[in-house]
């Protein structure tokens, strides 16, 4: 794992690697040392054979606490697990009920999380009875609140996702959406943070010990070890030397590990390159603007929306990627762009103006992405920052990138909305998104496309929400960008004609697969795979008999989970035989800038 690399959360999984052998070990090994009573050697400071000297009962105070490792991990394991057999229902609550109790809920949280923990747990000790158990039960409360609110925030990260969205609609109960849709996708960062929860357990408990409210004799946990050495640290420090370093050692390893992993997961999935993957782009890079090798884009639970896929955009080439809802289309722009969202899991190759994105470190990412790429959504205000002006927005990426000042870049930005026919630039420049039509909104975003010099632009459905008119007009804005600037566009669409329209070359999708690429020209009369020419045919023209239902695909297609040995389509092709449930046919080249995934292709 590459967050583990860095020398802190190396330094904290070597820590807690050592502390949880010494758990395992330390009772085995020194657990008679620990025990044996030597009248002859009471309250002894340290010497050679005692190196923390021994307790009034004349123990080896090293040998306690190696020992009590295993039980103070023990009881801080325990009081995290009840803290996430709280803190993790109570979290997911506000993603999932109504409204109203969605608010109750989240005000608890908040109360909870306003009332102090360790007066809580201190509170929860007494009443529950002085001893370990009492102990684990406050602390394991007092943690809940903040794992509640940790869960909180991400299970409303993925409640507003479109499968929960989908799930909902389709009437699935509440606690299904909860096991199925939002828990499987916050386990990992959930599960990353406990490690940083633990070391606050080990602390808390430790304290709970020391106060005398923790383990009670003849148990022994640091905390307890660290009262006994504290009663006489003006005689001989040493003796509560040892457990107050384990008990630092031990929360801090937990802490630098937790923290690195959280941190790693936090980021947006970025591209983990595959050798063979690598191999082949080292060899297609110099060609393309963009070269993708063997992308695949999973989710935990076993959903595979992009597999495999590999293509190439040459300088001032429009490639449209075309498929139904769900083949994959979006996942794969938002890999090449490195902003799948987390847990997204992407492997693959992909090279942008000829460097490998796995090998660049995420500064060098950033500041590629931030000069040659510009990304269209369908939606432009999610693209644009409501809260900022338009100008401010745009004069952005050139203080960030180019080292422009803010004057200069503002000027850039109102010299690139008028580039792009925005009339009134410098007045508009002034104004918030919510100021501007759809159409304006997309001109602006490529206008922020243009404040650098970008060599790949991704436009993933930027007209849906435009009205034809002026869908035309972006369409046509594009095209010249296209053209003036020798970018490589890569434009998603579902709507084959604007494909056919706007686009040089063709790559069809199905079920997360490349199934056919082929420049635009053959894509009416001269495509090879089945359901190229099923989506085809399901366009009408002029000569559609109106009268008559229009043509459609029957059957679906298969979820991402679902990847049977044969050829994905082969349930709804007319021309499937036995091989094409059998084997899935590969993507061969069959003709210049033709690719087709058929064993039944002409
Ligand atoms: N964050 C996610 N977690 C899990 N699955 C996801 C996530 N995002 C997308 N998917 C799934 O991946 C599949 C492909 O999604 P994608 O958005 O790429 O499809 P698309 O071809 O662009 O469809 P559309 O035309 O409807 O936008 C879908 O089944 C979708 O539910």
């Amino acid at each position: 794992m590459r967050a583990l690399r860095s020398p802190a959360p190396l330094a904290g999984l070597l820590l807690v690697t050592g502390f949880v052998a010494l758990a395992l070990l330390g009772p085995v090994l020194w657990g008679q040392s620990a025990a044996r009573i030597d009248d002859a050697a009471i309250l002894q400071g340290h010497s050679p054979s005692h190196p923390f000297g021994t307790d009034n009962l004349g123990r080896d105070l090293l040998a306690r606490v190696l020992v009590a490792t295993r039980l103070s991990l023990l009881l801080a394991a325990l009081s995290t697990a009840i803290s996430l057999i709280v803190g993790v229902p109570l979290g997911v609550l506000p993603s999932l009920l109504p409204p109203r109790g969605a608010r109750a809920a989240a005000g608890v949280i908040n109360a909870l999380v306003a009332f102090p923990g360790l007066l809580l747990a201190m509170f929860t000790a007494i009443v529950a009875g002085l001893g370990a158990r009492g102990a684990v039960l406050g602390m394991g409360l007092a943690g809940a609140p903040m794992l509640a609110r940790l869960t909180q925030t991400l299970a409303a990260s993925v409640a507003n996702s479109d499968y929960v969205s989908a799930a909902r609609v389709l009437g699935v109960s509440r606690r299904r959406i909860a096991l199925r849709h939002v828990l499987p996708n916050i386990a990992e960062p959930l599960l990353l943070n406990v490690t940083l929860i633990l070391g606050g357990s080990l602390l808390g408990l430790a304290g709970l010990s020391f106060l005398g409210l923790g383990v009670q004799p003849p148990d022994y946990d640091w905390g307890r070890l660290l009262l006994e050495g504290l009663n006489r640290v003006y005689v001989d420090p040493e003796a509560a030397l040892g457990p107050a370093v384990a008990i630092g050692l031990a929360a801090a390893g937990f802490n630098l590990l937790g923290e690195g992993l959280a941190k790693a997961a936090s980021r947006t999935a970025s591209v983990v390159r595959d050798a063979a993957a690598g191999e082949a782009l080292e060899q297609v890079a110099s060609q393309g603007v963009l070269s993708v090798r063997g992308l695949s884009v999973a989710f935990p639970g076993g959903a595979v929306p992009v597999r495999e896929v590999c293509l190439d955009v040459a300088p001032g080439e429009i490639v449209g990627i075309v498929g139904e809802s769900g083949s994959g289309k979006s996942l794969t722009a938002l890999a090449i762009a490195g902003l799948v969202p987390h847990p997204g899991r992407v492997t693959g190759g992909v090279s942008l103006c000829g460097q490998d994105l796995s090998a660049l470190s995420p500064r060098e990412l950033r500041r590629l992405r931030g000069t040659s790429l510009a990304m269209m959504f369908q939606d432009p205000m999610t693209t644009l920052n409501p809260a900022m002006r338009v100008g401010a927005q745009l004069a952005e990426v050139s203080t960030t990138h180019h080292g422009l000042s803010r004057k200069d870049a503002l000027t850039r930005a109102v010299d690139r909305l008028r580039r792009v026919s925005i009339a009134r630039p410098r007045e508009r420049a002034r104004q918030h998104p919510h100021a501007f039509s759809g159409g304006m909104r997309q001109r602006a975003v490529i206008a922020m496309g243009l404040m650098g010099t970008p060599r790949l632009v991704i436009a993933d459905e930027p007209t849906t929400a435009l009205d034809v008119t002026v869908q035309r007009q972006i369409l046509c804005l594009l095209r010249e960008v296209t053209d003036e600037t020798g970018a490589a566009t890569l434009f998603i669409s579902h709507d084959i004609a604007v494909v056919g329209e706007l686009c040089h070359r063709v790559v069809v999708m199905y079920a997360g697969r490349v199934v056919e690429e082929l420049p635009v020209e053959d894509l009416v009369s001269g495509a090879a795979h089945p359901y190229t020419r099923a989506l085809v045919a399901s366009l009408p023209d002029m000569d559609t008999d109106r009268s008559l239902p229009l043509a459609t695909i029957p059957g679906r297609q298969p979820s991402p989970t679902e990847d049977g040995p044969g050829c994905a389509f082969a349930a709804r092709c007319d021309l499937a035989t036995e091989r094409c449930a059998a084997g899935r046919p590969p993507l061969v080249r069959y003709g210049p800038e033709r690719r087709v995934a058929c064993w039944e292709a002409p």
